[in-house]
């Protein structure tokens, strides 16, 4: 039997490599060249190099390996124009590495380790939060969320102005052909926005979820019950497909609209198991990444994004590295919005 553990490890810039460009002109740069240790970058990553949640789950084990191979997959990115230019001389601030929280598990669920590694991971992320970046996490499975929230949710209880009839009110985004609101003795990774429901109910806060591609055949109606009772705004898979742009983009604006702050986060298997076939639980169906990317712009012009995750790529079932690579554009097109956007 191994023994269940936590720990974090500092970041291995050993792992940001990529092309070298010799005969180009410095504008030939990448991600890999801008990465620091994480001090008090503008963006903060973090990994959740963790899957005891997807095994608690009943699922396919395997997440807990992502976080390095989606940073590499990052790292060969070349860095856009726009922000080398808005950014000029100041590009070391733009990027920090904060390492990787992760959770050796066993089969022993009482052990509590998933419950551990999540705090440890909040801390993180609130830390990333308080001085002034923005985190972004990399999973490991979907517990990440819960972890991802109770990081925002530290660091808004920390600030002076905040009461309780004053406080911030937070929305989550989520996209994912699950609705992960599992009801469960223990944590899962099909539990965590129930976890999060309850928190806020535990502290009279109001729960604004919205969770974009949801399928049909990967919820059980007993969750569409509990998604209805916790006035969840669902997006359907076949929506996303169905509906123009506009009619999508003015129902996640409205959300938006109604919050003050959000925590964002993307199930990699919300994307067909054709486009990211490595993941714990494999959408047939999915919705499309131009539809993703486009959304994902939508929601970080909003300002409002506070700290967002990618979840659930698991590179034991990725074919040729392509999960990690629509992950990788992910993580670019976040990073550059929230660039941009200062
Ligand atoms: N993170 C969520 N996972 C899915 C797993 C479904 C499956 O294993 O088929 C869920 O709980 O619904
Ligand atoms: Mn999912
Ligand atoms: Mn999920």
């Amino acid at each position: 039997m191994t023994i269940a553990t936590i720990n974090h490890t500092l970041a291995d810039m050993t792992r940001w490599t990529g092309r070298a460009e010799p005969f180009e002109t410095d504008r030939a740069r990448y991600w890999y060249q801008l990465a620091q240790p994480y001090e008090q970058q503008c963006i903060g990553l973090i990994g959740f190099a963790c899957d005891q949640g997807v095994r608690r789950n009943q699922g396919r084990v395997g997440a807990r390996a992502a976080p390095p191979l989606i940073r590499q997959a990052f790292a060969t990115l070349p860095v856009i124009a726009e922000l080398q230019q808005r950014f000029e001389g100041q590009l070391p601030t733009l990027l920090g590495d904060a390492g990787d929280i992760h959770c050796h598990d066993n089969d022993d669920f009482a052990a509590s380790i998933l419950e551990q590694a999540q705090i440890k991971y909040a801390d993180k992320v609130s830390h990333i939060i308080q001085q002034g970046g923005l985190p972004i996490g990399l999973g490991g499975g979907h517990a990440i969320a819960y972890g991802s929230f109770l990081g925002l949710w530290q660091t808004l209880s920390k600030a002076d102005d905040v009461t309780v009839d004053k406080a911030p009110i937070i929305g989550i985004i989520n996209f994912d052909a699950h609705l992960d609101i599992r009801q469960s003795d223990v944590a899962t990774s099909g539990t965590p926005f129930r976890q999060i429901a309850e928190h806020l109910a535990e502290h009279n806060q109001p729960f604004n979820y919205c969770c974009i591609g949801v399928s049909r055949f990967s919820n059980t109606a007993a969750l569409f019950d509990r998604a209805e009772q916790l006035g969840v705004h669902i997006i359907s898979d076949e929506d996303c497909h169905h509906q123009t742009w506009d009619m999508l983009a003015k129902q996640i604006e409205t959300f938006i609209r109604h919050v003050d702050v959000l925590y964002m986060t993307i199930d990699m298997d919300c994307l067909p198991s054709s486009v990211v076939p490595g993941v714990s639980a494999p959408a047939a169906y999915g919705i499309g990444l131009i539809f993703v990317e486009r959304a994902v712009k939508l929601i970080m012009a909003s300002g409002k994004v506070k700290v967002a995750d990618i979840a659930e790529i698991n590179p034991t079932f990725d074919v040729d590295n392509r999960s990690c690579k629509v992950a990788a554009r992910l993580l670019a097109t976040i990073s550059e919005q929230h660039l941009l956007a200062k």
